[in-house]
């Protein structure tokens, strides 16, 4: 796979003291894939995103978009696209004049497809933005991102305010384009359930660091529960870190990860295992340390 961007031990502070947004992240950013970028609040992803767009200069380490610097680089813009949450756009302009700006803008611009999505949306180009709703707005910034054919398009919370139709429109899009292009795309979102049936690997950010860059899949293979007869979770499984612990009466669950968990004779224990809601891994596994049992 091609690397289109990569982060190379990148540190960055937004008030030049110790307090570190961004923590010697090293990341590989690779050509046609769906990311998804989930962290708590504060975490780092807004700034490791205006990183990668040249919004913001790293104070240590160098970010590199198709072999450039994305500071300063004009031409790099039909490279990356990136669409922010509740995205710029001057409300006395119709959708039609963000269509005109845009492909001035974005080299690869693709009109006809412009159209064609805001059909798909149910507007209107000739509505002025003042006239559109929150999720009206989110849907004309989804088509500049899918119509800009950038090679890295990234879509900060890009369900916000759509509704269900809308939503499941655009995922169905995100797909039919991920399939017909060598197009690149990074989701970032809270709502890791809407996304995780989209995204191919996830990216975890915790205080500033990548704590976890793994296909989306093994993440949900290797975080299980088991749950059985208190004594008995004990005994097999007391060596094994526990990322949650429950007990109700005389039972117990364990939240465990299974690649740190091979206790012997496990096959023969009579537990139950179960598949962990990827929200409570990730909420676990980026726990402020003194918070974890
Ligand atoms: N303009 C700023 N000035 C000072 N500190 C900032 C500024 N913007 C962000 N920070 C700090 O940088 C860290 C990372 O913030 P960032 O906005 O990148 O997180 P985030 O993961 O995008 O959070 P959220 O999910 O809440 O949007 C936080 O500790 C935050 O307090």
């Amino acid at each position: 796979m091609t690397v289109r961007a990569a982060f190379q031990n990148v540190s960055f502070s937004h008030d030049r003291k110790t307090n570190l947004a961004l923590n010697h992240v090293n990341l590989d950013i690779e050509d046609h894939k769906i990311y998804g970028l989930w962290g708590r609040n504060g975490a780092g992803k807004t700034t490791l995103l205006h990183c990668l767009f040249g919004l913001i200069q790293p104070s240590e380490g160098s970010v590199s978009v198709s072999g450039s610097s994305p500071m300063n680089h004009k031409q790099l813009t039909e490279d990356i696209c990136f669409i922010q949450e509740n995205h710029p756009l001057h409300p006395l302009w119709k959708i039609k004049d963000v269509f005109v700006i845009s492909r001035h803008f974005y080299p690869n611009w693709d009109e006809e497809k412009a159209v064609q999505l805001l059909e798909r949306f149910s507007l209107d180009s000739k509505m002025k933005i003042k006239q559109l709703s929150k999720g009206m707005k989110t849907a004309v910034s989804i088509v500049i991102g899918m119509a800009s054919k950038s090679r890295v398009t990234v879509f900060d919370e890009p369900s916000n305010g759509l509704d269900a139709a809308s939503r499941e429109a655009f995922y169905a899009l995100l797909i039919e384009e991920y399939e017909q292009s060598q197009r690149t795309f990074i989701l970032s979102s809270h709502y890791i359930q809407e996304i995780q049936g989209i995204v191919e690997e996830l990216i975890v950010m915790k205080q500033g660091e990548i704590v976890l860059k793994e296909p989306i899949d093994q993440l949900l293979e290797r975080s299980v529960y088991i749950m059985g007869q208190s004594a008995i979770i004990h005994e097999h499984f007391h060596q094994v870190p526990v990322l949650e612990k429950k007990d109700i009466q005389d039972m117990r669950r364990i939240m465990v990860e299974t690649s740190r968990l091979n206790p012997p004779g496990a096959a023969a224990v009579d537990v139950q295992y179960d598949q962990v809601p990827l929200q409570q891994f990730l909420l676990r596994k980026t726990e402020p340390e003194e918070g974890r049992e």
